[in-house]
């Protein structure tokens, strides 16, 4: 369907997992917190094959390196980057190398990539060294980068701007997007422009980027030699698409804003159990981000939040940060359970 906004031939073999057609879903408890007849979606891409928006990229950038004739891939990853490169490798009978931070790689994620075939190498050091490593080796060696920075990645992350206008109507007057290595801001800004260029929306949304407090550098101005963060997926702290993200910022009018982990976590928290979404943490900070700017949303405002990933990534933060205990040992019989149960 946007095969002629993406840089594909006939010759371009295809790999894909049928991504992306993600729902767009009305978020009416979002929209009370903030009121003044303001309208809230969410985009949940969490319903991508390997369950987080980087599957839109990973067809386009894997397929790009099979025309090119890549016999590997290689990627630095907090964990959905490496799930997907792992998925979309294996379909195109490519190998894959990734690299993570140890030990800040959510189960789920790094399950995925095992399961699915990836060559996993846990590194003493953050996200941003394991990208710097990345880098260097595929300028070394015979292994083609799929983080953001390859070109065909954002290309493919584009798409979901579009799908949100093809149901909207329009573009929203608004888009709140978690930010951590800068891309898919980026994908999606291009997107909309494409889509407005071509006449498909007749508005540009302002782009509203949220960082976590503790990995901030997009709003310090400064880069974070030790992020830190419970949202693992945006714990960085020297994104690969800064400069990017800073001239769609200003193209858009938008703005950034950082949210401490307190406030992702109610977002997380008020998304399931009030809107039934469940999203990991990091995806939540589009939501704490709009709710901690929410004077500042226009009345009557359309208003589209960016969930990046699906909350099974992270089975632990769920776990750890529910506000319903497990009502554990209860001895097996209906009295017992029926007290349990408040009865
Ligand atoms: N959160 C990301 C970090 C890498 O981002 P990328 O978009 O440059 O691949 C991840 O999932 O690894």
């Amino acid at each position: 369907m946007y095969r002629p906004f993406l840089p594909v031939t006939e010759q371009t073999p295809v790999v894909t997992l049928r991504e992306g057609n993600t729902p767009l879903i009305p978020a009416p408890a979002i929209a009370a917190e903030i009121g003044r007849q303001v309208q809230v979606w969410v985009k949940y891409d969490g319903l991508n094959p390997t369950g987080s928006f980087k599957d839109r990229g990973m067809t386009m950038a894997i397929s790009k390196a099979k025309e090119a004739g890549a016999k590997a891939v290689i990627c630095a990853s907090t964990g959905n980057t490496s799930a997907a490169a792992a998925a979309y490798a294996r379909r195109a009978g490519i190998r894959a190398f990734v690299v993570i931070p140890d030990g800040y790689v959510a189960l789920g994620k790094l399950s995925q990539a095992l399961i699915y075939g990836a060559e996993v190498l846990s590194i003493k050091g953050n996200f941003d060294q394991a990208l710097k490593i990345v880098r260097e080796m595929s300028e070394q060696y015979p292994v083609t980068l799929v983080n953001s920075v390859n070109p065909y990645r954002l290309e493919g992350q584009k798409t979901a701007a579009f799908e949100i206008v093809d149901v909207l109507g329009d573009a929203p007057d608004w888009l709140c997007i978690p930010v951590g290595n800068a891309g898919n801001i980026s994908a999606y800004w291009m997107g909309f422009c494409q889509y407005h260029q071509a006449d498909r929306c007749t508005q540009l949304p302002r782009m509203m980027g949220f960082q976590a407090a503790g990995a901030a550098p997009l709003i310090s101005g400064q880069p974070v030699e030790n992020p830190e963060t419970l949202a693992t997926a945006i714990r960085i702290g020297n994104p690969a698409n800064w400069k990017k993200a800073i001239a769609v910022r200003d193209a858009s009018q938008g703005a950034f804003n950082a949210v401490t982990d307190e406030e992702i976590l109610a977002a997380y928290r008020l998304l399931a159990s009030q809107e039934g979404i469940f999203c990991e943490p990091a995806s939540a900070a589009s939501v704490a981000g709009l709710l901690k700017v929410k004077d500042q949303v226009p009345t009557g405002a359309t208003v589209v939040c960016v969930l990046t990933g699906n909350g099974l990534k992270d089975p632990d933060a769920a776990i750890a940060h529910s506000n319903n205990p497990l009502k554990q040992c209860i001895e097996p019989d209906i009295e017992a359970v029926a007290i349990a149960m408040g009865f």
